[in-house]
């Protein structure tokens, strides 16, 4: 979906009731007609109108509700901004470490150890025992 993209004087242009503009985060409104309705009153609107109010929005600490309605008034974005909604996908990349296959421990020779044990203490004994004779 292309969205429509506006140089920041052709916003710029968009300055009177006639037809009232704002950049914010470098998308552009249209707030001709919310200018009534904003409860923060006309003349904020008509002050940033065809400027980049981003500063002045968040100053206010507007609520998630008036972010919404924000939204609906959107009309493009700012030629060449970074694409919106980057979307921090955190891709995680379940990096399940291959964990390279476990050296299988001369399973062999551990085995091995306790009949080797037991021959090596047989033989002593064995030893020990003759020279007490
Ligand atoms: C599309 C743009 C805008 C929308 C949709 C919008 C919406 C609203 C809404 C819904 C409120 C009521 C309080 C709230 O819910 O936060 C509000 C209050 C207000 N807005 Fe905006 N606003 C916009 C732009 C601006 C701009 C550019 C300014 C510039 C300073 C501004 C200044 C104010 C002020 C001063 C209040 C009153 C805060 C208060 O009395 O506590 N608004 N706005």
């Amino acid at each position: 979906m292309s969205e429509k993209t506006f140089t920041r004087q052709e916003v710029a242009k968009h300055c009177s009731l006639n037809s009232l503009w704002i950049i914010y985060n470098d998308d552009v409104f249209d707030v001709t007609n919310f200018v009534v309705e904003h409860p923060g009153g006309e003349e904020v609107l008509k002050g940033n109108g065809g400027k980049d109010a981003t500063q002045e929005f968040d100053d206010v600490g507007h609520s998630a509700s008036a972010i919404a309605k924000m939204q609906s008034l959107r009309i493009g974005r700012i030629e060449g901004a970074k694409p919106r909604e980057e979307k921090k996908k955190e891709i995680k990349k379940t990096t399940t470490t291959t964990s390279a296959p476990k050296q299988q421990e001369s399973a062999g020779l551990g085995l091995l150890k306790i009949p080797l044990i037991i021959i090596v203490l047989a033989i002593a004994a064995y030893f020990f025992m003759g020279d007490q004779q």
